[in-house]
């Protein structure tokens, strides 16, 4: 993305009694385009009042006047009061930012679609708000706004904003609902950011072409308008935290089934889901789906992925999906030994009860996934008898491209055919071939 000129920070993170690991702050401080000059840590129990204790302040703000850092990062939540009473005690102009804030700095830097741009100043706003109305000094409560927005216009831009994604057309929605009808199985695959998502989607798209879109206005009349993601997804995908920001949907076929598969914006590490939740389109798309794949980074540590993979699927359950439909894959095997896989598979038993692992990177056990994901998808089979005429070849090749044609015979007067499929699919081939009878 890019770099916001001379945009330069400084992250701090603290923890009550671990090493305190600046790894994932600097990581989203960077995707929010700014150069990380260096890093405070401090491992003591938060201070109400500026969270760091009074000398680790005096430290940081040593470390923004030295680097001449625009920006401090702080690795957690912090109150209104917290963000006031740091900003004060740091040199003049610096701004403080939390994780969430930088999430939000992060979205609305790379939000290109219309929808995904509204979406991302309601999160923002929805964010700010109770931190304004918290805020008692009018003083701070005017700099604490951006550009000096007062609360009331912010509650009305709040109004006007939820109005304005109401009337825009959800395109994404009657796409889905289309291609239903025309008997493709929609797949989502879900999880938290940089566990694999995007790259897994390319691995089992049928092509590059891109098969409509979430957020960004939908395809035009023949699916295949280009996405704002087009470029990036055809470059290597590259190690940065939310890499996708829009849903992209491709076709891929598993088991000589139509599949569109659709990428999300991943989850993010502590933060409410609700935030997330709120500029994507990612989780109503996850229940519109027959299966869902949560992908797992199986390389974090056990711990880790067990707790991510709880959120996750605890997410996924909030937005209606069934249990039963969601396929755990346990990704980036290729980073671990067997023993390792082994404490990971562990890790999760009681939560997935049948993970998958894979190696997306090195291809590693993809039969596996597909046949899980297969077995998730609504199914019907049927024997059809069809006079052996022109009508029938047409009926036989609309089999081999909406489902699996498991044999098919060629007689004098009649051919046989086998098919499995989607049931609406299957059930109208049915009723062709019933016609065609007559
Ligand atoms: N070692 C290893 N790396 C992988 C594997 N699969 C994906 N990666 C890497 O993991 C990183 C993140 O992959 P993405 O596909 O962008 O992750 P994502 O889930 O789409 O992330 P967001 O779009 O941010 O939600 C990239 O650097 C990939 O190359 C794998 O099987 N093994
Ligand atoms: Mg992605």
């Amino acid at each position: 993305m890019r770099r916001r000129t001379g945009s330069t920070a400084v992250v701090a993170g603290r923890a009550a009694d671990r090493p305190v690991d600046t790894d994932e702050i600097r990581a989203l401080t960077e995707a929010a385009g700014y150069e990380v000059r260096g890093a405070v840590t401090q491992a003591r129990a938060a201070d109400p009042g500026t969270y760091f204790g009074r000398g680790k302040v005096a430290d940081l703000s040593t470390r923004v006047a030295e680097t001449d850092a625009d920006l401090v990062a702080v690795d957690n939540e912090l109150t209104p009061r917290q963000t006031a009473a740091l900003r004060d005690a740091l040199p003049e102009e610096t701004a403080v930012f939390d994780r969430y804030r930088l999430v939000l700095a992060v979205f609305a830097d790379r939000a290109s679609a219309r929808r995904a741009q509204l979406q991302t100043e309601l999160a923002r706003l929805r964010y700010d708000l109770p931190r304004l109305k918290e805020r008692s000094d009018v003083q701070g409560l005017n700099r604490s706004v951006e550009k000096g927005t007062p609360l009331n216009g912010v509650k009305n831009r709040i109004t006007d904003l939820e109005r304005k994604l109401d009337d825009l057309p959800h395109p994404a929605e009657q796409h889905r609902a289309e291609r239903r009808e025309q008997g493709f199985d929609l797949v989502t695959l879900a999880g938290y950011t940089n566990a694999g998502k995007s790259t897994l989607l390319h691995r089992l798209a049928d092509d590059l072409t891109l098969d409509g879109t979430g957020g960004s206005g939908g395809p035009g009349p023949h699916g295949r308008d280009a996405h704002p993601d087009a470029a990036t997804e055809t470059a290597a995908v590259r190690d940065r935290l939310f890499e996708t920001l829009e849903t992209t949907t491709r076709r891929a076929t598993i088991d000589g089934r139509r599949v569109l598969c659709t990428d999300t914006v991943g989850f993010v590490a502590d933060l409410p889901h609700g935030l997330v939740e709120s500029f994507s389109e990612t989780l109503s798309d996850a229940a519109a789906a027959d299966a869902v794949v949560l992908v797992a980074d199986a390389s974090d540590s056990p711990p880790e992925l067990r707790e991510k993979v709880a959120v996750a699927l605890d997410v996924l359950d909030g937005q209606g999906v069934d249990e039963s439909a969601v396929v755990t894959a346990l990704n980036k095997t290729d980073l671990l030994d067997d023993d390792a896989l082994a404490e990971r598979r562990e890790a999760v038993a009681d939560l997935a009860p049948d993970p998958v692992p894979v190696s997306v990177r090195a291809g590693t056990n993809f039969d596996r996934l597909r046949a899980a994901v297969t077995e998730r998808l609504p199914t019907e089979r049927a024997e059809l008898r069809l006079p052996n005429c022109d009508e029938a070849m047409g009926l036989v090749s609309r089999a081999y491209d909406r489902a699996a044609v498991e044999s098919v015979e060629y007689g004098a007067e009649t051919v046989s055919l086998s098919v499995r499929g989607r049931p609406s699919v299957v059930e109208q081939l049915r009723a062709d071939a019933h016609a065609l009878g007559e």
